[in-house]
């Protein structure tokens, strides 16, 4: 963390891989309009003699260890893959380096190699860095414990590039409505993925519905129906730049705390550097 003359923190630096992906871009391109955060440097997979991203240079990921050695960021923020991600995540925890994670679609093992991490340096791993979707998981939390017996469905859009499916959010927010019913000894049934054939509706299932088309940004809707009334819950992103301005917000917060499993919820609400504090609501793959 760099320090102004008057001895207040001035901007900690991050890291940034995936540098040439569409989220790497938005945080690179947030960071340069931001005074608390700056870009140490940024990497890609394989990026082309002489790439730049707003004037920041991305180097090749082999350099990796390199640039973290010399140019000592706070914090490393990812949006890449599975599989990179980890890697990276492990390399800067044996830097000594926070990490913010907003890569989706880790398996079991994945995410245990990312809490395994967070034992000896701080890691934040959140599937979606909008306040307006941490707002969305609280009235739906809400909502499910209001409506018992309600059938709900979550359905999530994005551009047809997504690779991973359901999201990482609408995953996150299965775990919330699941953790909600639990709360109300409501029984949830099966999480069913789409609809085919002959397939009535048994009750306490949840409908999961993945839809994949142009350059949607991302949106997120839960319905529940009961009562002959019908309840809507919608968050739709219309800008990466939401993602990414989120996620420098955790890593300013991040740096400097203790090693732990934090969450984007720990950053709103404000946790004060408890460790291992958050997964109140759960799984956040
Ligand atoms: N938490 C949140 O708020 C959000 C999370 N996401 C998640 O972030 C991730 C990235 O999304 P997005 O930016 O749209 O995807 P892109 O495909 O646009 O970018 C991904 C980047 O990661 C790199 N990458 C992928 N796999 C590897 C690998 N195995 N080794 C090295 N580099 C790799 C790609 O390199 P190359 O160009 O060489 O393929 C690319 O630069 C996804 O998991 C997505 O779900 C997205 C938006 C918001
Ligand atoms: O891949 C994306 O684009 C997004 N992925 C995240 C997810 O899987 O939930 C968050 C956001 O919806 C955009």
């Amino acid at each position: 963390m760099s320090v102004a003359d008057d001895g207040e923190s001035a901007s900690v630096s991050v890291a940034v891989t995936g540098a040439t992906g569409e989220m790497g871009r938005a945080v690179v391109d947030a960071a340069a309009d931001r005074a608390d955060a700056s870009v140490a440097f940024a990497v890609n997979r394989d990026p082309e003699e002489g790439a730049s991203v707003e004037g920041v240079p991305v180097d090749p990921a082999r350099e990796f260890d390199r640039l973290l050695a010399e140019r000592e960021p706070d914090v490393l923020v990812d949006f890449t893959g599975p599989a990179s991600s980890q890697n990276y995540v492990a390399v800067a925890t044996e830097a000594g380096v926070a990490s913010v994670v907003g890569t989706t679609g880790f398996d079991e093992s994945g995410e245990e190699a990312l809490r395994e991490c967070s034992r000896y340096a701080p890691v934040l791993k959140a599937s979606n860095f909008g306040r307006g979707v941490h707002a969305l998981r609280s009235a739906v939390e809400a909502a499910v414990a209001d409506l018992p017996g309600y059938d709900v469905e979550v359905t999530e859009t994005h551009h047809n590039r997504k690779r991973d499916a359901p999201s990482g959010t609408a995953n996150a927010i299965l775990e919330t409505i699941e953790d909600a019913r639990a709360a109300g000894s409501e029984e949830s049934g099966e999480r069913v993925h789409g609809r085919e054939g002959e397939a009535p509706r048994e009750a306490g299932e949840i409908g999961v519905h993945a839809r994949r088309a142009g350059t949607i940004t991302g949106e997120h809707e839960v319905l529940l129906a009961g009562n002959h009334e019908e309840l809507r819950l919608t968050h739709r992103a219309e800008d990466r730049g939401v993602f990414a301005e989120g996620a420098l917000d955790a890593a300013v917060w991040l740096a400097g705390r203790e090693p732990g499993w934090y969450d984007f919820a720990d950053v709103i609400d404000g946790a004060d550097g408890e460790t291992n504090s958050s997964s109140e609501r759960g799984d956040d793959r």
